[in-house]
């Protein structure tokens, strides 16, 4: 069985405990009771590449990362940083966080928030709105393509954006075919957990121009996010090299700086 495999068969059985104790319709109305969702496409858009920062505890590749027994305080530090959208990993067993994370991360800032998770059922776009996400996961390697069409659909029907992620030329095809907007192509090989950062470089350039191309993983710097601008990146997610920062406000910013001025300017293709 595969990392990614594994992953979302932990996902289903915990999915399976909370529409147990919360039934959809309770979840449905609750998102419709939050506040609006914030235009994260915008946000994206704006000149320059923007940061997404992202709380994460731990990962099944590097076990233990960091102790944040407040996401709100660290969310908070990553807003004052300029991080355009802050992402935060609600998966339970291998990164060790969950819906609270979210809603708490929402109450704190005023920048999108993503809700980062291995998201496989409507159920849990819902629960990720009426816990206050702008933008919502869809990994293509996790879905049929069917899926992949009607969770994006479910999304946008709830006003938010879909970061839609992949890690090879296929399934970037999946995603365009679906009308993704926003693609993150992810560096991390879902297989063996190593990260290649020339995995953007290769995808990229095949992405229409107005798609938004978000560079996931293995930033560790101004350095790799000024390389994934010179291959066309609008936006870098950035985790570890984050929560690992002894200040997290200045490393956001120290990649905001570069990211505002890229050594190299990407030109639209
Ligand atoms: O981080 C992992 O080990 C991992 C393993 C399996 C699936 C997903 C995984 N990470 C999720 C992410 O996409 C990253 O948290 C995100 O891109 C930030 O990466 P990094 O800056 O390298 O922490």
């Amino acid at each position: 069985m595969s990392v990614l495999d594994e992953i979302v068969a932990g996902v289903r059985e915990d999915l399976a405990a909370r529409e147990a104790a919360t039934p959809l319709a309770e979840v449905k109305a609750a998102a419709r009771d939050a506040r609006p969702p914030l235009d994260a496409l915008a946000a994206l858009r704006a000149p320059g590449v923007g940061v997404i920062a992202e709380v994460k505890r731990q990962s099944p590749s590097r076990g233990a990362l960091a102790d944040i027994p407040d996401p709100a305080v660290l969310a908070r530090q990553y807003a004052d940083g300029g991080a355009r959208v802050i992402s935060v990993l609600t998966e339970r067993r291998r990164f060790g966080g969950g819906q609270a994370d979210l809603a708490a991360v929402r109450a704190a800032v005023g920048v999108p928030v993503l809700c980062k998770d291995f998201v496989v059922t409507s159920y849990q776009v819902h629960e990720a709105r009426a816990h206050g996400a702008d933008v919502v996961l869809l990994i293509v390697a996790a879905l049929e393509q069917n899926a992949l069409l009607g969770l994006l659909e479910r999304v946008e029907s709830l006003g938010m954006t879909a970061l839609v992620e992949v890690h090879t030329e296929a399934e970037a095809d999946r995603a365009l075919s679906a009308g993704a907007a926003v693609i993150g192509v992810n560096a991390r090989d879902l297989t063996t957990l190593q990260v290649d950062r020339s995995t953007f470089e290769r995808i990229a350039p095949g992405l229409p121009s107005e798609v938004v191309k978000v560079a996931e993983s293995g930033v560790r710097g101004p350095h790799d996010l000024i390389s994934y601008a010179a291959a066309g990146a609008d936006a870098v997610l950035v985790g570890e090299g984050l929560v690992t920062a002894g200040d997290a406000r200045q490393a956001v910013a120290d990649l905001v700086t570069a990211g505002a001025h890229p050594a190299t300017p990407h030109t639209p293709r």
